[in-house]
Formats: C-alpha cells, structure tokens, sequence
C-alpha cells in the first residue's frame, strides 16, 4: 500500500508541471481544477480535448503526451520490478521458513514449529498491503509453540496448553487473548521478535535495533549470556584437558555427555576459540532464522592461513561477505540448480555401475560372496565420480592399476583432515613461527591437494581449449557435459584463479565427505537386513518402471533417499553446523548477543530421544512424508540438517546425495549385503566423523542382477 502511495506521489509532481504547462496556467490551484472537472467527463472528455487548442502548440501537446508516455512506461516498469522483487522476496521466504503458498494457512506455522515471526520489515516487503500483514496469524504461532519440560506437544495437547499460557512474573499471570495481541504488537511494533520458551514459561523479548532488550518483556526474565551453564572458564585449560584426554577425536561423544549434564545448552571455551552449543531443532531454527544474508561459519583458520601464506585465492568454503556471494550464485548454477543436476546425473550413474561390475567381477573370482573392508574402494569411487562430474573426465581408478598421482591425493586429504582439528585451537601463525611438524604436515597436504587440482584443471582447460578451436563457446565441447571446470570456464562470469580456488575445495570437499557415509550406509544395511530388503524391493519396482532413466528410478525410490539422510543422522560427516546470529537471540531463555558463534550439534541431537523416536533404530522410513514422527515435533524442519542450511549450506550436496543414492541403488540391485557381527561402530573425529576401524562387508552376487 506504501508503495503505491509513494507512486502515485512522485508522479503527481511532474504531472502537474506538465499540465500547467500545456493548459498555460500558471499555480498549481487552478491544475488540479482543470484536473478536477476533467476527470468528471472523463479523461477523454470533450472539455479536455477542447482547451487543448488554447496553447496553440502542437509541439507542445505532442512532447507533454510523449512525457506522459515516458511516466506510464516507468511507472509500469516501477510496478512490475518491485513486483518482481516482492514475488522474488516472498518465493525465498517461503523456501526458507518452509511456508505454504496460502499465507492463511496456519499449518505451515505449525509445521516450522509457529517461531516464524517475520520482522516488521521483512513482513512489509513480503505483504506490502497492510491487511495481508494482519493475515499472518500470530496466535498460529503462538499456538506452535510447546511448552512444558518436552517440546514435543501434539496438536490436542498443545492447544490446551495454549489456553494455560502464562508469563513467569511472582505470581503466575494469565494471558488472554486481548493480551497476548496487545503484547506482540508491541514487540511488533519496536522491531522484530525472538520467542525463547524454556520449562513450563514462555518468555518473550524484546528486539530493539537488533539488540535484545535483556530484562522484561511483562517481566519474564531473560537470562544474561554469562549465566549460560559452562564446562571451565579458561580456554586454555580446557585445551589442555582435550590434548590430555584426546577429546579432540571424541568430540562428539563429549558433546553428548556435556548436553546430559549441563541440558540442552553450553559454553565452552577451548584455547582461542568459544561458542554456545545448542542441540534442540527449535533453537536451530532460531539460529538459522538469524543468520543475515551472508550467513557464516566458523572460519577453518589452518585452511585460511594456507592460502594466505601461499597466497592462493580462497573459494566459497573461505570466503565471507559479498565476495562469498558472488562466487556461490556462479557455483549454485553449475552443481545445485535443477538444470545442472540433470547434466551430471547421468555421469554419476556410469561411476556407480562401473564400480558395481567392477566389484561383481571380484565376487565372481571367490565364488558368490566375497567379505572385505571396502573403504579403499569406496574413496576411489567418490574421487572417480568427483572428477567425472568436476573435471568431466574419468580417471580410471577402477582399472587393474590405478595411478599413484590420485592415490596420493586420497592420502593428502587425509592427511589435510586429521591434521586439522588440533591446529583449529591454537594461533596457527605461532606454530607457523615454531615449525611445527603437525603444521608442516598440514600445509604439505594442502600443496598436494591444490597440485592434483592445478594440473587437472590445466589438462581440462587445454582439452577444452582444443576442442573448440582456442575459444570457449557455450554448451560446446562437441556438444558433451564438459563438467562444472568446462561450465565455469565457458561461462566466464569467475576469474580463472577463483575458478581454481573454487574447484580445488570442491575436490577436497567431495571425496571423504561421501565415500564415509557410504562406509555407515553399507554397515547399517549390512546389520539390518529387513530394513535393506525393504529398501531394494523399492529399489527394484522403480528401476523396472524406470527403463533405464537413472532420475526416474532415484525419484521412484524415495527410501534410497530416506537411507541417506538416516545414515547421515546417526553419522553426519560434520558433527556441528556453526553460524553467527547477526542479531541478539533468545535461546533456551539465555541471552545470545549478535556475532556469537553458536554451534547446532548434530550427533547429539540425532541420537537424542527428546527429538527422535527409538532414535538409535535404523528406520529409514523415519523420513517418509506420511510419517507423523516428522512433523509433530517444534523446529521439526530443522532435524536433518547434515548438510548445513540455507543460502550456505553445502554446495555439494546434490552430487553428494545423487552420488550416494545411485552408489546404494546398484549395489542393492547387485549384492545382498551382511555383516559378521552386529555391534556398533567405534566412531572418532577427524574433522569429519570416521568409523574407526572401517567395518568389514560380504557382498553375496544376487541372481538376476541387472548390470
Ligand atoms: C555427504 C556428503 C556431504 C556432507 C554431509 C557435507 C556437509 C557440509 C556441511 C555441513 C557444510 C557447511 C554448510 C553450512 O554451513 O550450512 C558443507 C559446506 C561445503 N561443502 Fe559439503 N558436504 C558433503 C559433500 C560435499 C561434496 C561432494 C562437495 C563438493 C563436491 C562439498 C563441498 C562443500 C563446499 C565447497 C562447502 C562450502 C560451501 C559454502 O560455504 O558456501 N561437500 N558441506
């Protein structure tokens, strides 16, 4: 409504002008008279076209009807760009807060766990018209919240608790209806909102130019930062102990046992690092729903200051800021888009079946079964397909002998990733100043990992190159995917050197990162053999309705799907997801200034049976869309969250998860799988979560199977 206001008053001026002009009349008084009689006959009215002549200017009247033409054109272009934008805006915070199409829907409230309450600003953009802004039901999301010890409310028992809402404040104090609006459009009115609700009383606080108003909004009190239950003041000692102890390969075990003692939220300062850790997906959901538009996570310093000293450019995992930016929409189009996902889905495809005749071959050779470690495999076929899709070349790990050159680069990111987590701690420019051999280590690994990269992408910038006749066309390369390195270099929105930035921490970022999950993934099936016969009936009634479309038959299957993210549950690569808020929050009713960094702990809330059903119980169908346990719970958006959220979460996640899932479709469709005994797995920590010792499978030949 503003805007149109706002229009319609920056037309007014010129129009007026104009018209005073054309009609000779000179104050604005006698215009808008004219303007006032004309429009009572109508615009086209015979008054209007009879005092016309009276300037006896043709060119005159011509250059006005020209200046009106110009307006109506801006004006309409005006319109239909801020249209644009509002429909851009409304389209983004649907997908990010998950809401329907129908802003009367009170279900999608609901289903993010009623914390979305947009910021008065954000809600103008979104609903510029001051009655849709009233439309967005506050008491859904009041009715969203739970309350009480368990967050986990059904829908009966949460309404009955929605008419026991009280504020703490001595004696406990009712709300009515009347209240709680007059409350939130309050809170409204002075900025936005952050909603805190902790054991049995709602507290809500008050955001004041990004700050929040510690103290009292209706006196329920808000509890300072420093009152944050804690596990030692002094970084430094807590480093100590985590050297002393070896927590730092354990860190998610001690995270778990930090949460059952402490609750569901922590300080801990471990040398120069400090952060609050959160575990309970309605606070993920607060978090995330702060962290601005140029979201970041806590800087890999070791990583940085190897690019530094080397003075490489740094790509998207690095980088922060318009320049993050910038370089991820370029990424965004090449590895997330729907568009580039068909490009590259067929070459993962080929990868998959390869390894599994590869594999069928060494089966054969000991009779039906054979029982092995598979992980060397396993990194083989994630760096295979990491450079089909990156490189747009096969590498030919699966031969008889594979080279050395990409073994060593298995071995460099290794190496790269365990030497990571204790340098994370401690200045890495002193231990630069020292020698220490763990730096050396790590920066040796690093050298190897960018050389792999650099004569990759010379080899693929010369084979394009050739191809082409010296010029990089669009979509040529004779017509084939030239992977993401051809598609950026053809586009050339990236310089060279971002480009090699950028693709050098995908191919470090694409290979553990998906052949240790499969490790989880083979392990679980292997010990759940219900759970994997389940999932390759599926599997093989959609690969049947398929014909051979490698899309088709992942979509027809969405247990394949369900097993990923049920691996990635109980074993997610990264055990924690850091942001910053960009403004004051509340969480668990403690006070968390902007710029703190706060971590979602994800393997203690994957195992906690406050969020998930039996939650050490491989159930895949956990994740089926009918399935209540999903969306009963609050913030039950944010419980599956292995790779990250938002504009920054990984850019690799859909090769990742279409890698994974055609790797688990042809091997189910292969090889029955099983295990010889079915305890759990030691896991450790090397920057990304690792069985310890690496399980051992038998792959038993189904007859039958279709490669
Ligand atoms: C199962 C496999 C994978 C998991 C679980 C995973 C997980 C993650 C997570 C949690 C983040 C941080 C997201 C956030 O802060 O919100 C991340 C970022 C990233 N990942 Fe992955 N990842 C996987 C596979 C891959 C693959 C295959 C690649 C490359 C092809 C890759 C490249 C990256 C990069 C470059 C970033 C930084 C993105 C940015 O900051 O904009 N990841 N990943």
């Amino acid at each position: 409504m503003d805007t149109v206001v706002r229009v319609k008053k920056s037309l007014k001026t010129p129009i007026r002008k104009l018209s005073s002009c054309v009609s000779g009349l000179k104050d604005g008084k006698s215009g808008s008279k004219r303007r006032s009689s004309r429009s009572r006959r109508g615009a086209g009215g015979r008054a209007g076209t009879r005092k016309v002549p009276q300037t006896r200017d043709q060119p005159v009247i011509r250059s006005y009807q020209a200046d009106l033409d110009k307006e109506r054109q801006l004006r309409e272009a005006t319109n239909a760009q801020k249209n644009a934008e509002r429909a851009a805006m409304r389209a983004h915070f649907r997908r990010k807060y998950q809401l329907s199409e129908n802003s009367k829907d009170t279900n999608h409230l609901r289903s993010v766990g009623g914390k979305v309450l947009l910021p008065g600003d954000l809600s103008r953009i979104i609903h510029p018209d001051g009655s849709k802004d009233d439309g967005f039901d506050l008491l859904a999301a009041f009715r969203g919240l739970g309350f009480g010890r368990g967050f986990t409310v059904k829908k009966d028992k949460r309404d009955k608790e929605h008419s026991r809402l009280r504020l703490q404040e001595g004696t406990r104090q009712s709300w009515t209806r009347q209240q709680r609006l007059r409350t939130m459009r309050r809170i409204r009115a002075s900025g936005s909102v952050a909603l805190g609700v902790k054991r049995g009383f709602c507290v809500a606080a008050a955001v004041e130019d990004g700050k929040v108003k510690v103290g009292d909004v209706r006196k329920g009190r808000v509890r300072s930062f420093q009152e944050i239950p804690h596990t030692g003041r002094s970084g430094w000692v807590n480093l100590l102990r985590f050297w002393r102890e070896d927590r730092f390969r354990q860190l998610h075990k001690h995270m778990e046992r930090t949460f059952s003692a402490l609750g569901p939220i922590y300080r801990e300062n471990v040398g120069t690092l400090s952060s609050v850790n959160i575990l309970l997906p309605a606070d993920v959901a607060e978090l995330f729903q702060s962290e601005g538009l140029h979201p970041r996570r806590m800087t890999l310093q070791p990583w940085a200051t190897h690019r530094e000293i080397r003075q490489h450019s740094k790509g998207v995992f690095l980088k922060n800021g318009e320049e993050w930016r910038s370089d991820r929409l370029q990424l965004n189009k090449e590895v997330m888009m729907s568009g580039a996902v068909q490009r590259f889905l067929p070459l993962l495809d080929e990868v998959a079946r390869d390894f599994c005749r590869m594999l069928q071959v060494r089966v054969e050779k000991e009779g039906r079964s054979l029982t092995m470690d598979p992980s060397p495999d396993l990194f083989r076929f994630a760096l295979e397909a990491s450079c089909h899709v990156i490189y747009g070349e096969r590498i030919g790990l699966f031969s008889s002998s594979p080279s050395l050159e990409s073994q060593k680069f298995i071995w460099a990111v290794e190496r790269m990733l365990t030497t990571t987590p204790p340098l994370l701690y401690l200045p890495p420019r002193l231990l630069l100043c020292l020698s220490a051999p763990l730096w050396t280590q790590h920066a040796t690994a690093w050298d190897h990992i960018f050389s792999h990269a650099e004569a990759r992408i010379q080899r693929g910038y010369q084979r394009l190159a050739s191809s082409q006749g010296g010029g990089f066309v669009a979509g040529a390369a004779g017509g084939q995917y030239p992977g993401v390195l051809g598609q950026l270099m053809e586009k050339g929105q990236l310089s060279l050197d971002l480009i090699k930035a950028n693709i050098t921490e995908l191919m470090a970022g694409g290979v553990d990162t998906t052949a240790v999950p499969l490790q989880f993934a083979l392990f679980e099936l292997g010990r759940n053999p219900e759970v994997q016969e389940k999932v390759r009936q599926q599997v093989r009634t959609s690969w049947a309705q398929a014909g051979g479309d490698p899309q088709k038959a992942l979509q027809g299957a969405p247990l394949l799907k369900g097993t990923i993210k049920e691996v990635l549950r109980l074993y997610p690569v990264g055990i924690t997801v850091q942001r910053y808020p960009v403004k004051d929050i509340v969480l668990q009713n403690y006070h968390i200034p902007a710029g703190t960094m706060v971590q979602a702990c994800l393997y203690p809330m994957g195992r906690s049976s406050e969020v998930f059903e039996d939650p050490l119980r491989f159930d895949p169908t956990r994740w089926s869309s009918g399935r209540e346990e999903g969306r009963r719970a609050e913030g039950s958006g944010f419980r599956s969250l292995a790779f990250g959220f938002g504009a920054r979460q990984c850019v690799g996640r859909r090769i990742a998860e279409n890698e994974m899932q055609l790797f688990l479709m042809h091997m189910l469709l292969s090889f029955h799988l099983s295990i010889s005994s079915s305890e759990d797995l030691k896991t450790t920590v090397t920057l990304i979560l690792q069985p310890e010792t690496p399980p051992r499978i038998t792959f038993s030949r189904l007859s039958g199977a279709p490669i």
